[in-house]
C-alpha cells in the first residue's frame, strides 16, 4: 500500500452525530411542520454531520473527470469506438460537453485528470497522471498490476487535495473511458458473485443483440481473471479501471478531509464500492445524486444502502447526474442556516409529536 492511501485511510473518522442532534433539533424550531421537508431535513443533517458544522457550506463545488481507456473495448462492448475518450478529453478542454455545462452552471471548478487515456494527450486544461496508457483486456491480461491500481487511487487523492486546497467544499467525481460500463460490470459480478446478465446493460446505446455478446465477453473475463471477490484491490487491478482506481481514491481524499462528494452513476457508484470496501466510514461522506439507467446501478446501490436524489432517466457518466444534484444540497443547507423559526417569526407551535 502506498504512503499516500495509509496516510489517507488513517485519516477517514465516521460523521459527527453530535452536531446531527443539535441540527435535528433546530430543524424543528423553523417554521414549518416538523419534518415536512423530508429529505432535504435529513440531507441538511448528514451534510452538517460530514462537516462537522451546524450551519455547514459546501460552496463552491469541485468537479473531477477522470479519463482512461480499456483494453476490454477491442471486444466490440462499447458502441463507440476507443478514439472517443480522447475526444471527449479534448471536448472537456473546449468546454462542450454535457458535464461543463453543468458545471458552469453551478459554480463549479472543473478539473479533468487523464490517468491512462491510450494516446498522448497534449494541451493546457488537462491534469497529466498517465499511469499507463489504457488497460489490459481483461479477457487475456489482468487490467493492471496492484502496483499500477495503487498508483491510480494515489491520482485521486491527490486530485481530491487539490480541490480543497483550491477552496472547494463540495466534491462532485466523474469518468470518461470508453468500455468502462464493461469494467464495472465485471468488478461489480465479481465483487457480489451475482449473475453477470443482471449486471449490464447498454451502456453508450449498443443493441439489444449485442448484450449477449457483452454478458459473454465479461463471462470470459470473470473465469481467466479469478479475482479474489474479498479483496476489493484484486478485483479492481484485475477487472476494473485506472479511472475507476482514480475515482475510489478521490472519495477516499475528500472524505480524510471532511469533504461531502456527490456520486454519479454506475460506473462512479461501483467505485464507491471499491472505497467502501478499503474503508467502510467512507460510506458516511458520499450522497448520492441520481439513479442511472444502466441495470447494474441498481444492484450496487443496494449493496451501499444508498437512494439516489434524482431519478432522471440518466445514463451518460462524466459526473453530470451529480453535478445535476448539487443545488438540492445547497437548497438543503440554505434552508437550515436562513428559514426563521417559529419564535423569530412570532408564529405559534403546533402540537408537540
Ligand atoms: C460521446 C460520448 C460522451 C460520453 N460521456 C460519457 N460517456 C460514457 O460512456 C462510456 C461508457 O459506455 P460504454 O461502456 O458503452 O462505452 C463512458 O465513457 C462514460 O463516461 C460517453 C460516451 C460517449 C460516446
Ligand atoms: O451510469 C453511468 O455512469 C453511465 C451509464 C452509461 C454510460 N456511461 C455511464
Amino acid at each position: 500500500m502506498s504512503s499516500t492511501l495509509e496516510h489517507t485511510l488513517a485519516r477517514i473518522r465516521g460523521r459527527d452525530r453530535h452536531i446531527g442532534d443539535r441540527v435535528r433539533t433546530h430543524l424543528d424550531t423553523l417554521t414549518k411542520p416538523p419534518g415536512s421537508l423530508g429529505r432535504l431535513e435529513a440531507l441538511a443533517i448528514e451534510l452538517a454531520e460530514i462537516r462537522g458544522e451546524a450551519f455547514p457550506d459546501i460552496t463552491p463545488p469541485g468537479v473531477l473527470v477522470f479519463a482512461a481507456d480499456h483494453g476490454v473495448a477491442a471486444e466490440g462492448v462499447s458502441a463507440f469506438p476507443q478514439e472517443v475518450t480522447a475526444q471527449m478529453v479534448a471536448n472537456f478542454v473546449n468546454q462542450g460537453a454535457a458535464i461543463n455545462v453543468f458545471a458552469s452552471q453551478i459554480g463549479a471548478r472543473l478539473e479533468v485528470v487523464d490517468v491512462g487515456v491510450a494516446s498522448e494527450l497534449s494541451g493546457e486544461g488537462i491534469v497529466h497522471a498517465k499511469v499507463r496508457p489504457g488497460t489490459g483486456n481483461i479477457v487475456e491480461a489482468d487490467a493492471m498490476t496492484r502496483d499500477e491500481g495503487m498508483q491510480a487511487i494515489d491520482v485521486g487523492i491527490r486530485a481530491s487535495q487539490r480541490m480543497i486546497v483550491a477552496g472547494c467544499r463540495c466534491l462532485v467525481v466523474g469518468e470518461m473511458g470508453i468500455a468502462n460500463t464493461t469494467a464495472s460490470s465485471a468488478v461489480l459480478a465479481a465483487l457480489t458473485g451475482q449473475e453477470v446478465r443482471g449486471l449490464i446493460g447498454r451502456g453508450t446505446g449498443i443493441a439489444e443483440a449485442r448484450l449477449a455478446h457483452k454478458a459473454a465477453v465479461i463471462e470470459r473475463a470473470l473465469a481467466a481473471r479469478q479475482a479474489k471477490a474479498d479483496d476489493a484491490l484484486d478485483v479492481l487491478c484485475k477487472l476494473g479501471g485506472l479511472e475507476i482506481a482514480a475515482m475510489s481514491g478521490a472519495y477516499l481524499g475528500a472524505a480524510a478531509q471532511r469533504m461531502p462528494v456527490i456520486v454519479d452513476g454506475f460506473i462512479a457508484t461501483v467505485a464507491a464500492m471499491i472505497a467502501c470496501r478499503l474503508c467502510p466510514s467512507v460510506r458516511d461522506y458520499l450522497i448520492f445524486g441520481h439513479r442511472s439507467q444502466e441495470p447494474g446501478h441498481g444492484v450496487a446501490l443496494d449493496t451501499l444502502d444508498a437512494s439516489p436524489l434524482l431519478d432522471l432517466d440518466l445514463r451518460l457518466g462524466e459526473g453530470s447526474g451529480a453535478a445535476l444534484a448539487y443545488p438540492l444540497l445547497v437548497s438543503a443547507t440554505r434552508m437550515l442556516a436562513d428559514m426563521a423559526t417559529f419564535a423569530s417569526a412570532g408564529i405559534a407551535g403546533g402540537e408537540v409529536r
